[in-house]
């Protein structure tokens, strides 16, 4: 990449995720390593953005496939408002923060906290000679590569494919996983690798031509569920970040709860499709939405009956803990090409004074 550009950093993931694949041990090792030598029972996932919503997705992963206690934490809002577990031991609880760049404030404070009070501490960062790895037991590293423009891109799906890697092995060395599942979602994987150049066109095709709502739409709203509650998180604050329009990201049904009332034409809905039991609801709420807006879009991998040129419909079939790969590629889109086409500079941090990272990554 000749000038660091967030497109160019969205567009580079397809080689990028396969590198960290080949590379891989590199990441699974000292963590497998973790368990091997501590009796970890309880996880607590800790990071900011979209180190947070990777964090929502990595505790989904630990829960549901291995069936290990595990909690996901804006860094702050634990270290002032929660408590550890009382019914785990000590040694039983590691604490797991991620930080991309390892300069963010409340995420460092929080692992050296933790540190300090006895607990084991590890965090997943880029930068290996940041601030974040002086305060904690083991540093492993998030193969993503730098990334100079603001907003991470790269570094959320590095990260979601470490925590899913991370997760088949550990399944497989505490056999909490059948050979023939981890086999099964090892070749998903690789599939999806290949093909990912190939989804990427679509997803830009799929821009191109509903573009225009975008660019008119008023307000944005990401509705979400199961797996995919972070994957809604994080296409909120891409969006945020880049397009800057108002955008929220909801729990599918709680978006009927109220927030729906405040529903116009001049208003886009996306409604990821995760293969969860939501599906079903997704597809009675889409029809009732329809009354109001014509902009529904439905992102997913899963067979979508009467989709439109609105629909995002993936050409490729993948478990749903994988789909979250798939799932972050048209937010990106919208929110870089989007603020492509309304004439702003993703590169520029419009808000000067640093305060949530220490001063070499100033936001
Ligand atoms: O993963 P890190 O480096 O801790 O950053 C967390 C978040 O902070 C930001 O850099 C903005 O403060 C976001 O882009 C990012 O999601």
């Amino acid at each position: 990449m000749e000038k660091p550009t967030v497109i160019g950093y969205i567009m580079d993931q397809p080689r990028a995720l396969k590198q960290a694949y080949a590379d891989r041990q590199v990441f699974i090792r000292p963590f497998i390593e973790l368990f091997r030598r501590y009796p970890i029972k309880k996880i607590y996932f800790l990071g900011s953005g979209t180190s947070y919503h990777a964090s929502v997705i990595g505790s989904y992963y630990m829960k549901h496939l291995l069936h290990i206690d595990a909690e996901a934490h804006y860094p702050t809002i634990f270290a002032n408002y929660e408590r550890v577990d009382p019914h785990y031991d000590k040694t039983e609880v590691l604490f797991l923060g991620i930080s991309q760049t390892g300069t963010s404030i409340s995420t460092i404070q929080v692992m050296q906290k933790a540190k300090q009070e006895g607990y084991l501490t590890a965090v997943l960062c880029e930068d290996l000679n940041s601030e974040i790895t002086h305060h904690v037991d083991e540093v492993i590293h998030l193969r993503c590569g730098k990334e100079l423009t603001p907003p991470e891109t790269r570094g959320f799906t590095v990260t979601v494919l470490t925590l899913y890697l991370w997760t088949l092995e550990l399944g497989l060395a505490q056999q909490k996983m059948t050979n023939e599942i981890y086999e099964k979602y090892q070749e998903e994987l690789r599939h999806l690798l290949e093909e990912l150049p190939a989804v990427f066109d679509d997803c830009i095709k799929w821009y191109q031509e509903n573009k225009n709502d975008f660019l008119e739409s008023e307000r944005l709203h990401v509705l979400g569920y199961g797996v995919d509650s972070g994957s809604a998180l994080e296409a909120a604050l891409k969006i945020g970040e880049m397009f800057r329009k108002p955008t929220i990201s909801y729990d599918i049904e709680e978006y009927a709860h109220g927030p729906n009332m405040a529903l116009k034409p001049d208003q886009a809905i996306f409604m990821i499709g995760a293969d969860e039991v939501e599906w079903e609801r997704l597809l009675q709420f889409r029809d009732v939405f329809k009354k109001y807006t014509e902009r529904i879009y439905v992102i997913t991998t899963k067979h979508l009956k009467d989709a439109t040129k609105r629909d995002m419909i993936f050409p490729l079939t993948v478990n749903k803990y994988l789909a979250v790969i798939l799932h972050a590629i048209p937010f990106q889109l919208v929110a870089a090409m989007g603020a492509r086409d309304s004439g702003i500079d993703t590169a520029v941090n419009p808000f000067e004074e640093p305060l949530s990272h220490l001063p070499d990554k100033a936001s």
